[in-house]
């Protein structure tokens, strides 16, 4: 990892250590990614295949998983796996269910009633990630708001395994949360699909889910322009920031590094610590523990554009971690709660040193599907009203019209719209 000193670095230093690895390759990826999602609008299916041969490696022939194969997963799943699932559902339910938001209504003048009503999205799209690992806690994550906001229609795309089948952990997750609706598609093709639509999948009307620089690219790409579809948020590679103190255990904050680290070349991973001390621990920390990981290459590729940082103060590390805004945030430090009113903009933050972010990423009960890339700053995780629309409503009696028409006409004569106006004095008029 490379070692900084913050108050050594000039503006443009500061900006590129905070700039995301995805952003560096972003014009190559957002070329080839349009002409993918033309060629599924064009070809549907066949395109669908013959990506899936380029970049998967597999002859697609039925893309949608059959339920005998639901069933097969489900029933040859090790039990402690499937134990696990049930667990982390349970939990991520109970969260999400908590934090619904209600209808409500409110008189806001005699004789006029406004209220707002929560319907859900009819039919979303679910993409869970099996590029480098298969993901089922995201088939969880995704699942379980969609199930809790009421979604008539849930559609899943996943790549396929090797041998061309879908992940058994992710079919089962779906199967917890109600869904029978999974495709084995990946990546671009998928998103594509679900955007537009093909013989094979349904044209959803919003899209979820995280995924690797292409998957985040497409899915910003569908979301504008003509036949425009929703989307969550820009999800993509992981990132967590790490603030330290002196206290912190140097172990806990290299594992927690590299458990990011781990999910793909372009995830990245920053400490900010005041500390000189902690900053070499976790270094030989990260370097020693990386040794033992399977996925050290992938890791090591992630490390070579993250950061160890020596702040002044930890005052310092909050202006640079809300700058950055990251996915995740670990306060690493003594009392973490009392620096949490510190915290403006991060996707999930981590107090103290016994909570490691991959609790959130499987089973807290939070949500681990985070908005990347800075996209913090104006947007949160998955929740369950990310699956509904908010409808306004408002009924009025002729004495409300009287109460608060004047008011609007006032403001239609300054707007220079007189139909507008004339809507509101016509019936004032026929009222009195
Ligand atoms: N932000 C979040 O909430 C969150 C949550 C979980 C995971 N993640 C991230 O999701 C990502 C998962 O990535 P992944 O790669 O493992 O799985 P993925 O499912 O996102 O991507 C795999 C697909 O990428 C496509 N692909 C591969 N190489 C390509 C190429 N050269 N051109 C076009 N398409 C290509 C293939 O079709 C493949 O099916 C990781 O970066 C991880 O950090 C983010
Ligand atoms: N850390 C990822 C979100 O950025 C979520 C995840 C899933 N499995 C393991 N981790
Ligand atoms: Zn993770």
């Amino acid at each position: 990892m490379n070692r900084v000193q913050w108050s050594r670095l000039d503006a443009g230093a500061r900006a590129a250590l905070l700039a995301r690895p995805a952003e560096m390759n972003a014009p190559d990826v957002s070329e080839q990614v349009a002409a993918i999602l033309a060629d599924v609008r064009e070809r549907g299916d066949r395109a669908v295949r013959d990506y899936t041969q380029r970049f998967d490696g597999i002859v697609l022939n039925e893309p949608r998983v059959s339920v005998a194969d639901m069933d097969e997963a489900s029933a040859t799943l090790p039990a402690a796996l499937r134990t696990a699932i049930e667990e982390a559902a349970a939990r991520i339910e109970a969260f999400h269910r908590a934090g619904m938001a209600a209808d409500y209504a409110l008189d806001t003048a005699p004789g006029v009633r406004c209220e707002r009503m929560l319907r859900p999205i009819a039919r979303v799209g679910l993409y869970v990630p099996a590029g480098s690992a298969p993901l089922p806690s995201t088939a969880l994550m995704l699942g379980i708001p969609a199930r809790l906001a009421g979604c008539e229609e849930v559609v899943v795309c996943t790549p396929p395994r090797a041998d061309g089948r879908a992940d058994p952990a992710v079919l089962h997750a779906a199967r917890v949360c109600g869904i029978d609706r999974v495709y084995r598609i990946g990546g671009v093709q998928a998103i594509a699909a679900m955007a537009r639509g093909t013989a094979s999948v349904p044209a959803c009307d919003k899209l979820f889910g995280p995924g690797n620089g292409w998957v985040t690219e497409a899915k910003r790409q569908v979301s504008s322009g003509a036949g425009a579809v929703g989307i969550d948020m820009p999800a993509g590679p992981s990132e967590v920031l790490v603030i330290a103190d002196a206290g912190a255990n140097p172990g806990f904050v290299a594992a927690d590094l590299l458990s990011q680290a781990e999910h793909g070349p372009d995830s990245q991973v920053i400490l900010l610590s005041d500390d000189d001390a902690m900053l070499d621990a976790v270094d030989a920390q990260v370097r020693a523990q990386l040794a033992q990981l399977p996925r050290a290459g992938i890791a090591r590729q992630a490390l070579a554009c993250s950061h160890l940082v020596r702040v002044a103060s930890l005052d310092e590390a909050f202006e640079i971690s809300n700058r950055y805004a990251p996915e995740h945030l670990i306060l690493a430090l003594r009392d973490a709660r009392a620096w949490l009113p510190r915290v403006r903009r991060a996707g999930s933050v981590f107090l103290g040193d016994w909570a490691p972010e991959a609790l959130g990423d499987y089973c807290s009960g939070t949500n681990h599907v985070l908005p990347t890339s800075g996209a913090a700053r104006y947007c949160s995780g998955v929740n369950v009203s990310s699956f509904q629309v908010a409808i306004t409503v408002q009924e009025v009696s002729a004495e409300g019209l009287a109460q608060v028409g004047p008011c609007a006409a006032e403001l239609a004569s300054a707007e220079g719209l007189e139909a507008h106006r004339r809507a509101v004095t016509l019936r004032l008029e026929a009222a009195a």
